[in-house]
């Protein structure tokens, strides 16, 4: 389970041993980073009890570097889980010693948000040999499928459970191409 806030960790914590993946969530005003953005985050979520705690591990402005939240994690004890948003991102918090690697924010920094997971990304991490988590619009059993055929050790499934009002907006979005292509006069897609 992958949670946000170092109290819900906690109370989650206190009723399973099953590894917990903590987060903390902020809006900053001088930075786009929001995932466990402080060293006090990984300190509230390692004293809650979380296993792994990730964190926004992109090429950005922040306010602490990202090695030292790393360096952080792995002093209080916990695995570090870098959510990043390329290949290199990736790479380079393998090289200084992250445990997992996840697509979490790959499509996320700029331009529009695509539809579809990034498998390509998966893969590519994966072919290296590193452990790899899947997370980023896995919206069902296959995506899910996909994500572990391109290499992945686990994936993170967030909105498909989290977000009913998002699900049905999917669900209405696909019956909705039916009827705009039949209304055009073409096959759907
Ligand atoms: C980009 C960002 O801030 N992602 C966040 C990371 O903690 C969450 O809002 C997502 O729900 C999570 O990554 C799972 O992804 P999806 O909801 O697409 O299954």
């Amino acid at each position: 389970m992958r949670i946000e806030g170092a109290e819900r960790v906690a109370a989650v914590a206190a009723v399973t041993h099953k590894p917990l993946v903590g987060i903390v969530k902020r809006d900053l005003e001088d930075s786009p980073v929001r995932i466990t953005p402080y060293l006090e985050d990984v300190d509230s979520l390692a004293d809650a009890g979380a296993t792994i705690i990730a964190f926004d591990a992109t090429d950005r402005i922040r306010p602490v570097p990202a090695k030292e939240v790393l360096a952080r994690i792995h002093e209080r004890g916990c695995m570090a889980m870098a959510d990043c948003s390329t290949f290199e991102e990736g790479a380079e918090m393998v090289q200084a010693g992250c445990d997992l690697i996840a697509s979490t924010l790959s499509g996320y920094v700029d331009g529009p948000v695509p539809n579809e997971p990034d498998f390509q990304l998966v893969k590519r991490w994966s072919d290296k040999g590193w452990l790899v988590v899947a997370e980023g619009r896995i919206r069902t059993a296959q995506d899910a499928h996909e994500a572990i055929k391109a290499g992945a050790l686990a994936v993170t499934v967030g909105s498909a459970i989290t977000r009913p009002d998002d699900v049905t907006g999917w669900f209405l979005s696909a019956m909705n191409k039916v009827n705009e292509s039949a209304l055009e006069g073409r096959e759907p897609q």
